[in-house]
């Protein structure tokens, strides 16, 4: 580690003849309470303000002071200014920038930095807020105001490091240009962007004319961070792919450069002001415990001044570096904060170290050595340990009760600074690097200097060597040498013209200097005036844009004017017609209040009448809701006994599906009943055809024989069935088929005394209780009168008709003839005939021919088993007997005899025939 020993001087004693050096500058500024500060009760009063330089800080009784509880101590402290938190950023500038700012016209460089606490206000002190800007913003608009117009537009120099001017040509400002493309990159004003390149390219004979007609001033703005011990260009936007590069330190015998730092030319403030709001987005802030953007680094502008004057053989160069250094704070978080932490504490503590060494050096008597080395920031500062510049301190307070310690120390610190006073080390030659060979205007002379604007130029003296021979030449009363031809003659003439001279430039630059003021008074005026133009000028077009909307409301106003007139005059003509109007209306308006008093007693009639009908109309209503009442309560009864009924009629309803299914069920019965009685009818049909077809093969075979009788005839009296039978041969097939249909219909359609399909079921028991059987032993008798009573009777035709039936077994057929019953136990057969003739007629009709039955059942051979078998039962139990031929019951004797008899009764006739066989039927 290498150190710097710096000379030491206290402001009253002068070393080396040089004038006293004043002390570092150290302020105080106080920030207000924020945010909630005062609620957390941070506001204790700890912090007392004696006056405008001394400031006491009240104690607490701590382990490592010797304050008892009950007592109440102060630290006092001596700054050069104590500004507490009214102090506005202007007045602050103004206390402690502004004569500073001026003096870099003057050559002198300066350092402002502030130190404090963290979330004390140094940023907002070097910042500020766009409303209430701070230091650098005002700084930087005190610089361009003494500039005025006197920018040098054609940048003739370019700084290189804190020492060297470099002149510009064409190719060594490229970088500049660059630059100057991607700060501006996002200004709308493209001849930002450009400008220094417009200036490259269209003036480069000027770039290589170094001369200057006047005083021109150039400024060049650089700005970096210190973080983490690192140098970082802010000018520079950090990629967010790619690592930001930190640059190197180069270190000369005076001062350390930063290779590679950008440092690009403003020609205006707006230009400064966008450059500077570039790189202060680009620092590394980050939120903390204490300050939401906390800077984690120490951000240094520097402006550098170049002034170019027509005489000056050489161009002077000063600076201003503003730095806001990070915050004190205390070793807490991890990991990357911790890191900043540390670093931020290590600078300060370098930085306050190399300001107590001074101090030491200088009260002590000693020549320490300066560890500005053991920290970036005191190495790039170094200049200003040595001497090169002068340094203000602002040290930024946080009022809080919670710091009161961490404020004390900086308190201390400050007082202890503000004592130190740093003796410029005598200064290297400035290098300006000529590149070409400044064509300027020749210097009228050199080591006579009037008063200047600061600059600091080594006065050039007359050589002592020729003061010397000047002593050994012999002159006169004016000093001149006699000898005119001798070189010393020469030499003090050249001497006195030289003097001559130089008193001319003297004067000459003396009337500049004034000038010069005069100009930048007139530049002040001018801007004043430029100021008020521009007000003026603002209040003009406000003026003209009133006149305009005037006049142009004038215009309308007047248009409507116009509008109006017209519209008075169509408005004049309508109410003239409007009046003639109004007289007739008025005219008509009699009429119809006559009319309307007649409407009126009509009305008033129509009312009473209303009135009547209404009271009517109510009267009727309250009648319809009694009635409405009273059918209410109607409809309920009848409701009430439509359910009664409505019950019942289910009740009977379903007595009447009982009944109708009884009624069915008797219906099918009765159906059935029909059937068989069809079937019987049926039946009986074929029985008499089958027994007409008999009685004609009877006829026939009577006729065939000889006519010999083979009964008795019966007495005449007896109606007998032959002539029945007779009439039945002769009945035609038409005769029958129309019978059977009569029988049909008969039996579908019914009779009045007989129903349909129930004629043979009503009547047919009665004739067979008729024909039945004697119950008693009388009636049983085979008497002739019986027979004779019966055939008397409608139902001896019958029992005639029925006599050829023989008896037969149930279930016989026709194939059962060998077992049918022999005569004598068949059906007694009445024989009317004596013994003898029956005898002898029965062995005469029996052999070779069948009986009577079996020529029946044979006859019946063809006719359904059932229906043969019931006629031949029913003729084995009701008939009385068959009047049978004496051959064979089927001979035509005793039928003929009958038939004669009958015929000789009563002549039978198709009709009668028919009605007879009708007669019989009905009785079946
Ligand atoms: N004079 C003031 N008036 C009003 N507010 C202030 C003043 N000084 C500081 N503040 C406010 O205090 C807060 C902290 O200020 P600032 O960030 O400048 O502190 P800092 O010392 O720079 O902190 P760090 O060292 O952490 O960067 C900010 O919100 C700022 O607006």
């Amino acid at each position: 580690m290498s150190t710097d020993t710096t000379a030491l001087a206290t402001p009253t004693e002068p070393t080396n003849g040089r004038r006293a050096e004043p002390p570092v500058n150290v302020y105080v500024r106080i920030r207000p309470f924020i945010g909630d500060e005062i609620t957390r009760g941070e506001n204790q009063q700890m912090l007392c303000i004696r006056d405008e330089k001394r400031i006491a800080v009240k104690l607490y009784p701590t382990a490592t002071n010797n304050i008892r509880p009950a007592q109440t101590s102060y630290n006092e402290y001596e700054v050069t200014r104590i500004f507490d938190h009214n102090c506005t950023q202007q007045e602050l500038f103004e206390q402690i920038l502004e004569q500073s700012t001026d003096e870099i016209f003057t050559g002198s460089n300066w350092l402002l930095c502030t130190l404090g606490l963290t979330n004390s206000g140094k940023t907002h002190t070097m910042f500020g807020t766009p409303k209430d800007p701070g230091l650098i913003p005002q700084c930087l608009q005190r610089i361009f105001l003494h500039i005025g117009y006197n920018i040098d537009t054609k940048v003739l120099y370019k700084p290189d490091g804190l020492e060297n001017l470099v002149q510009t040509n064409m190719n060594n400002l490229q970088d500049e240009i660059n630059y100057r493309k991607y700060i501006f990159k996002d200004d709308k004003d493209d001849y930002r962007r450009t400008r220094l390149q417009s200036i490259v390219q269209d003036q480069p004979s000027v770039l290589d004319d170094h001369s200057v007609e006047d005083e021109h001033y150039s400024i060049w703005i650089s700005f970096f961070e210190l973080y983490n011990e690192s140098v970082f260009d802010l000018l520079i936007k950090p990629s967010a792919m790619k690592k930001r590069k930190p640059l190197r330190l180069m270190q000369n015998n005076e001062s350390t450069v930063i290779k590679d730092l950008v440092q690009i030319p403003v020609f205006d403030l707006k230009e400064a002001e966008d450059t500077i709001r570039f790189g202060y987005a680009n620092r590394a802030t980050s939120k903390t415990d204490l300050n939401e953007a906390s800077s984690r680094s120490h951000a240094v502008l520097c402006i550098t001044l170049i002034n170019i004057d027509e005489f000056e053989e050489e161009p002077t160069m000063s600076h201003m570096y503003i730095c806001d250094l990070a915050g004190n704070e205390p070793s807490t978080g991890t990991g990357k904060q911790l890191a900043e932490t540390c670093n931020i504490n290590t600078s300060l503590m370098t930085f306050k170290d190399c300001i107590r060494v001074l101090n030491e050096n200088q009260t002590a008597k000693k020549q320490m050595l300066l560890p500005y080395r053991n920290s970036v920031l005191t190495s790039i500062f170094r200049p200003f340990f040595i001497g090169r510049g002068r340094t203000i301190i602002c040290c930024n307070v946080n009022p809080c009760a919670t710091f009161i310690s961490q404020t004390n120390d900086l308190l201390k610190f400050s007082a202890l600074a503000q004592k130190t006073i740093i003796v410029p080390v005598e200064p290297a030659q400035k290098k300006v690097v000529l590149e070409s060979k400044i064509k300027g205007p020749k210097r009228l002379g050199q080591g006579v200097r009037g008063p200047t604007i600061g600059k600091k130029k080594n006065h050039q003296t007359v050589d002592s060597e020729d003061v010397e021979e000047e002593t050994a030449v012999a002159v006169d009363a004016s000093g001149a040498p006699v000898d005119p031809n001798s070189i010393h003659y020469w030499k003090y003439c050249t001497r006195k013209a030289l003097e001559l001279l130089q008193k001319q430039a003297s004067n000459r630059r003396l009337f500049f200097i004034e000038r010069h003021e005069e100009r930048t008074q007139t530049v002040q005026y001018v801007l004043h005036q430029r100021d008020q133009m521009e007000q003026l000028f603002n209040e003009k077009q406000s003026l003209n844009q009133n006149i305009e909307s005037l006049s142009k409301a004038h215009t309308s106003e007047h248009e409507h004017l116009k509008q109006a007139k017209e519209n008075y005059a169509e408005l004049e003509k309508k109410f003239n017609e409007l009046f003639k109007k109004y007289a007739n209306a008025n005219r008509d308006n009699d009429t119809l209040r006559s009319r309307l008093k007649n409407v009126q007693q009509k009305f008033d009639s129509l009312n009473t009448e209303y009135n009547t009908t209404i009271e009517q109309n109510r009267q009727y209503e309250q009648n319809q809701f009694n009635d409405k009442t009273n059918y209410t309560e109607e409809i309920n009864r009848l409701t009430r006994d439509y359910e009664q009924e409505k019950h019942e009629k289910a009740h009977k309803d379903k007595t009447i599906e009982q009944l109708n299914g009884k009624l069915l069920s008797e219906k099918n019965q009765n159906e059935k009943f029909l059937q068989e009685v069809t079937q019987l009818r049926h039946d009986l049909k074929s029985i008499h055809s089958k027994y007409d077809t008999l009685q004609v093969e009877l006829l026939q075979l009577r006729e065939t024989k000889n006519n010999e009788p083979v009964l008795v005839a019966p007495p005449p009296s007896i109606s007998a069935p032959p002539p029945i039978l007779a009439t039945r041969t002769l009945r035609s097939k038409r005769s029958a088929h129309e019978e059977e249909t009569q029988d049909n219909k008969k039996s579908k359609l019914g009779t009045p005394d007989r129903p349909a399909g129930n004629s043979g079921l009503v009547h047919k028991p009665s004739t067979r209780r008729v024909l039945s059987k004697p119950n008693t032993e009388e009636e049983r008798k085979p008497t002739p009168p019986i027979v004779k009573d019966v055939a008397k009777t409608k139902s001896s035709v019958s029992i005639l008709k029925k006599r050829p039936l023989a008896p037969s077994n149930s279930a016989d057929s026709p194939m059962m003839t060998p077992k049918l019953t022999t005569p004598a136990t068949a059906s007694p057969i009445i024989d009317l005939r004596p013994p003898s003739v029956v005898a002898t007629s029965i062995q005469s009709t029996m052999s070779p021919k069948p009986t009577a039955i079996q020529r029946i059942q044979s006859f019946f051979r063809h006719t359904p088993p059932s229906a043969s078998n019931r006629i031949i039962n029913h003729l084995k139990t009701n008939s009385a007997g068959i009047a049978c031929a004496p051959s064979s019951p089927t001979t035509a004797s005793p039928i003929a005899i009958l038939q004669k008899s009958s015929l000789a009764m009563r002549k039978q006739t198709p009709k009668r025939r028919y009605k007879l066989r009708s007669r019989v039927n009905s009785n079946q």
